[in-house]
């Protein structure tokens, strides 16, 4: 079967004022229906990279490109012109479940299908029946339906969260970026919401791309992960084939606080622990 691939970066790098390079020469490839796991330690680049995807942040001019579902994101260090036409693909939760908290929860949720919606209807957030029945079913396949008309800032963390997967949904969303969606949460909410996202991944086919610093949980929910170090790819392939060496190594001092002692994460090390430096990306199949 053809793959369709969702999400293409090629030779993607991002220098920040005063010289520091958070991304350096970036290529990767997410198919349709792909749930990846990007890792790496604090600072290696991971919401960089995120926000690159969104087209929220240009790249340096140095010839990087990203395109969603073959429609350019940005290029040679510019965003689109139709970045708009392409983020209607596109949904995003953030570590800080990004909800207005004075507006009901239902309303956040129909705000997904906001730029599929006529400017005028959307300036006044006039829904239809039709559009409340649908965000009523996302709130019902996130668990969360008894939530509907409660102000966002009422309800937990966790459920702002799902409430934050149910408007990717009504924005019938073929990517999903995540950027530390469970880093604020406690162990059962972090459940929850990764396997809402699971949900979303695996019913809906979209393409789910999550930044964790929960490793044992990349593992779990994740058949791909991606690793960055100071902004390089230092592993792609699958979460399966990680090894405790190669995640020590990744998270250098922080691996302790990351991985713990005695992790039930950790498979056997590798024979021969290999430094993250000296490993070449794993090639993504076409
Ligand atoms: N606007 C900015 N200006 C300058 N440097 C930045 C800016 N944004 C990020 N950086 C730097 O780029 C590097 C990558 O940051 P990024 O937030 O992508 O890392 P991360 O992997 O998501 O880290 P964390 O897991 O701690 O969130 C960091 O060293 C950060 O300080």
């Amino acid at each position: 079967m053809a793959v369709t691939i969702m999400v293409e970066i090629k030779g993607l790098s991002k220098t920040f004022r005063g010289g520091f390079r958070a991304l350096d020469n970036v290529s990767l490839r997410f198919a349709q229906g792909e749930m990846v796991a990007l890792i790496g330690a604090s600072g290696s680049g991971k919401s960089t990279l995120l926000r690159h995807i969104s087209g929220l942040m240009a790249a340096d001019s140095s010839g990087g490109t990203i395109s969603i579902d073959g429609k350019s994101v940005q290029k040679d260090g510019q965003v689109d012109r139709n970045i708009r036409a392409v983020r209607a693909n596109v949904g995003f939760v953030f570590q800080q479940f990004n909800l207005v908290g004075r507006l009901p929860v239902l309303t956040n949720v129909l705000t997904g299908g906001l730029s599929r919606m006529p400017l005028w209807r959307s300036c006044f957030k006039l829904f239809t029946a039709e559009e409340k029945a649908l965000g009523l079913e996302a709130l019902a396949r996130v668990g969360i339906s008894d939530h509907a008309y409660k102000r966002a800032s009422a309800i937990s963390g966790g459920q702002q969260q799902r409430a934050a997967i149910a408007r990717t949904i009504v924005q019938k969303a073929r990517v999903v970026l995540a950027d530390e969606p469970i880093a604020s949460l406690d162990p059962e909410s972090a459940r929850r919401v990764m396997q809402t996202l699971a949900d979303v991944n695996q019913r809906d086919k979209s393409t789910v791309i999550v930044s964790l610093h929960q490793v044992d949980v990349a593992l779990r929910f994740c058949p791909r992960t991606v690793a960055l170090h100071k902004g390089r790819v230092v592993y792609d392939g699958p979460s399966s084939a990680l090894t405790e060496a190669m995640l020590r190594d990744l998270y250098g001092s922080e691996a302790e606080d990351i991985l713990g002692g005695s992790n039930s994460l950790t498979r056997p090390a590798a024979a021969v622990p290999t430094p993250f430096d000296s490993i070449p990306a794993m090639a993504v199949a076409a």
